[in-house]
C-alpha cells in the first residue's frame, strides 16, 4: 500500500493537506484512561504512515492537547451534566483550532478523547465549511451510541453522551462558558445527520430521533440489508455536493476488535464494516474531516493494542490508503 488516494477532493483546494489535532481529554465521561489515546496512536505509526505511504502533507503542532490552562477548578454539576466547564471550555478552545486548519483548507484529523470533544471539532468545521465555501456540512456519526441525549433526557449525566444534541440545537443554554459560545454558525441540522453502527440507544434519545426525523441505520439494518446497502443508502441521504464530517466512535466496532473503550457494546460492526463505511466515505471525495474517539487503552488492557491498531485501520481507511 505505497499509493497515495488518487482522488481529487471536492472541498479542499488539494489533496494532500492534513491538519491533526491531539485531543488529550477524558472529563465528558468517568473512567480514566481515553485521554492516553492520541499518544498511543502516534506511537503505533499512525501520522508516520499519513506522511510517509499516503503522502500527506502534515501540519502538526507535536502536542496532544490537555488544555488544563483552560479547565477551570470550579466545575460544579449543572442541569444534571457532569464537569460542564471543562468540557465547554476544552471543545471551545478545540473548535477555534479545528476552524484554522479548515479554513487554511486541510483535512483535518482529531484524535479523542472522549466524544464529547466532537462538539469542538464538528462546531468548527462548520463554521469554516459556511465561510470558505458558503456551505453547511453534513455529519456521519458511527457508533453503538446516539450521543443525543439532552441535558435533561441523560440518565448518566456524562457530555459524551450528549455532543449531537448541542451541535445541533436541540439543547441550548445561554451561560456562555456552559457551551453558550455555541452560536448557529457553529451548529448543523438534523437533516443532515446520518448515524451507522447504533444498537444502545436509551428511551429518551429514540424519541428524539423520531421526533426529529433523524436517519439512523441501526446494527439490525446493517443485518437486513448488508453495509453495502446502507452506505448507498446513507450517502445518499447526504447528496454527492456536501462537505462530511466524519466522527467514527471506536466502541461501533463489535468489542472482539476493539475491546479497550469505555461503554462497550456487544454486537458490533466488523473491523471490515468500520474499515468499509470509511472507504465509502472516502470514496465519495466530499470528506473534509475526521474524528476517532474513545479508544481507552487502560482498559481491556489485553486488546489495546488490538484497538488502536482498529483506530489506525479506520483512519488510514478515511483517509483513502485502501482504494486503488
Ligand atoms: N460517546 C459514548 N461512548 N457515549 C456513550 C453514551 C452512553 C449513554 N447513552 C449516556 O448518555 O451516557
Ligand atoms: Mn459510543
Ligand atoms: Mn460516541
Amino acid at each position: 500500500m505505497t499509493s497515495a488516494p488518487t482522488l481529487q477532493p471536492k472541498f479542499l483546494p488539494t489533496r494532500n493537506q492534513l491538519g491533526v489535532v491531539a485531543v488529550g481529554f477524558s472529563g465528558g465521561q468517568c473512567k480514566p484512561g481515553v485521554d492516553a489515546a492520541p499518544m498511543a496512536l502516534i506511537e503505533a505509526g499512525l501520522i508516520d504512515q499519513l506522511k510517509e505511504e499516503l503522502e500527506f502533507n502534515v501540519t502538526y503542532d507535536g502536542q496532544v492537547h490537555a488544555y488544563t490552562e483552560a479547565i477551570p477548578t470550579e466545575d460544579p454539576d449543572y442541569r444534571n451534566m457532569k464537569k460542564p466547564r471543562a468540557v465547554s471550555a476544552v471543545t471551545n478552545a478545540l473548535s477555534q483550532q479545528v476552524y484554522e486548519h479548515s479554513m487554511a483548507g486541510r483535512f483535518v484529523l482529531t484524535l479523542g478523547g472522549d466524544h464529547s470533544i466532537a462538539i469542538g471539532t464538528i462546531s468548527g468545521t462548520a463554521k469554516a465549511t459556511r465561510e470558505r465555501l458558503g456551505r453547511d456540512i453534513a455529519v456521519i456519526w458511527v457508533d453503538a451510541h446516539a450521543d443525543i441525549n439532552t441535558p435533561e433526557s441523560s440518565g448518566s449525566g456524562n457530555i459524551h453522551g450528549m455532543p449531537v444534541a448541542f451541535l445541533t440545537g436541540l439543547a441550548k443554554e445561554d451561560k456562555e462558558d456552559t457551551f453558550g459560545w455555541l452560536r448557529d454558525e457553529h451548529r448543523i441540522s438534523v437533516k443532515k445527520l446520518v448515524y451507522i453502527g447504533l444498537r444502545d440507544v436509551d428511551r429518551g434519545e429514540k424519541k428524539i430521533l423520531r421526533d426529529n426525523g433523524i436517519k439512523a441505520f441501526s446494527m439490525h439494518d446493517i443485518d437486513r440489508y448488508g453495509i453495502g446497502k446502507v452506505m448507498d443508502q446513507a450517502l445518499g441521504w447526504i447528496g454527492s455536493d456536501t462537505p462530511i464530517h466524519l466522527s467514527f466512535d471506536i466502541d461501533a466496532l463489535d468489542p472482539q476488535w476493539a475491546p479497550s473503550t469505555g461503554t462497550a457494546v456487544r454486537g458490533g460492526l466488523t473491523l471490515r464494516e468500520g474499515d468499509f463505511i470509511a472507504e465509502c466515505v472516502a470514496e465519495t471525495g466530499s470528506l473534509i474531516a475526521l474524528d476517532l474517539v474513545e479508544v481507552n487503552p487502560s482498559l481491556e488492557t489485553e486488546g489495546a493494542s488490538e484497538t488502536v491498531r482498529a483506530g489506525c485501520s479506520i483512519v488510514r481507511c478515511a483517509l483513502g490508503d485502501t482504494l486503488l
